[in-house]
């Protein structure tokens, strides 16, 4: 299973450690994967660094000064993560060309779109035992860094592997009238997300979490859950369909 772990859901230590314990507990029945971004991480560098950016339809433009800074924060975040998981290797998109994608958009300068992804690699790492641990960083046909939003990578593994996903977040799923959780979707179809996005009742980061997860189930993915992270024991009920917002081809 692939589970996507983002800056919402890694606020406070003190979630970190929780969620890592859940995957933990998790690989007790499933082999996993995680992808991660770290959004508030990144900002927080670019920031003490003095590097502008701002957001274009949901996505940084990334001048190559703040490439450098998106890989360093995501570097360090990665290797914290992959100590909390335990049995874990962590890994960004330019070991053994795990991530692969080209410019999306050269006005939004560093931005990748995914092309490939080494699943062999990872098949390789979880054959051993291990926990691969993913940060969305991926490579250029040069070699260079990109900047791919982290759903998007999630989506593209999970796609690549043919495995389930889980988003991990800071809201219980999608909801019909955000914010009030009395509404949320246990199961959303295509054509209802594909709707909501053009009425803008999913609006925001969610928009790209819900098109990764639509993009994963065209891959091949057999499901896609979008969860709170805050919730004890929300992969395993994810895994089964008790819990979030559960997408299905
Ligand atoms: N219909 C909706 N249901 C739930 N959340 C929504 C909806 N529309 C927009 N959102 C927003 O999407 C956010 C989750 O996306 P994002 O902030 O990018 O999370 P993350 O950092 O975990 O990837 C929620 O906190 C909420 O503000
Ligand atoms: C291109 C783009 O926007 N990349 C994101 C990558 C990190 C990310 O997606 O992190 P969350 O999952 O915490 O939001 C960024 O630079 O913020």
């Amino acid at each position: 299973m692939i589970v996507k772990y983002g800056g919402n859901a890694m606020k406070s230590l003190e979630l970190r450690r929780a969620v890592a314990g859940e995957i933990a507990a998790l690989r007790a029945e499933h082999a996993v994967v995680v992808v991660h971004g770290g959004g508030p991480v990144i900002e927080q560098e670019l920031s003490a660094r003095g590097v502008p950016s701002e957001f274009r339809g949901g996505l940084r433009v990334t001048s190559p000064q703040a490439m450098q800074v998106v890989e360093l924060a995501l570097c360090g975040l990665n290797k914290q993560l992959s100590q909390d998981v335990g049995r874990a290797v962590g890994l960004m998109g330019r070991d053994d060309r795990l991530l692969q994608a080209e410019l999306l958009d050269p006005e939004l300068g560093r931005v990748g779109r995914v092309t490939g992804v080494n699943a062999t690699l990872l098949r390789t790492l979880l054959g051993a035992g291990l926990t691969p641990v993913v940060g969305c960083v991926a490579v250029d046909e040069a070699g260079e860094p990109l900047n791919v939003n982290a759903d998007t990578a999630a989506g593209a593994v999970a796609g690549a592997l043919g495995d389930g996903i889980v988003f991990l977040t800071d809201v219980e799923g999608v909801y019909r009238a955000y914010p009030d959780p009395q509404s949320l979707a246990p199961h959303l179809t295509r054509a209802e997300a594909e709707a909501g996005i053009e009425a803008g009742w999913i609006a925001g980061g969610m928009i790209p979490k819900v098109r990764a997860a639509l993009d994963a189930l065209d891959r091949g993915a057999p499901f896609a859950v979008i969860a709170s992270g805050m919730r004890a024991g929300v992969l395993a009920q994810a895994a089964r369909g008790a819990a979030g917002t559960r997408l299905t081809p």
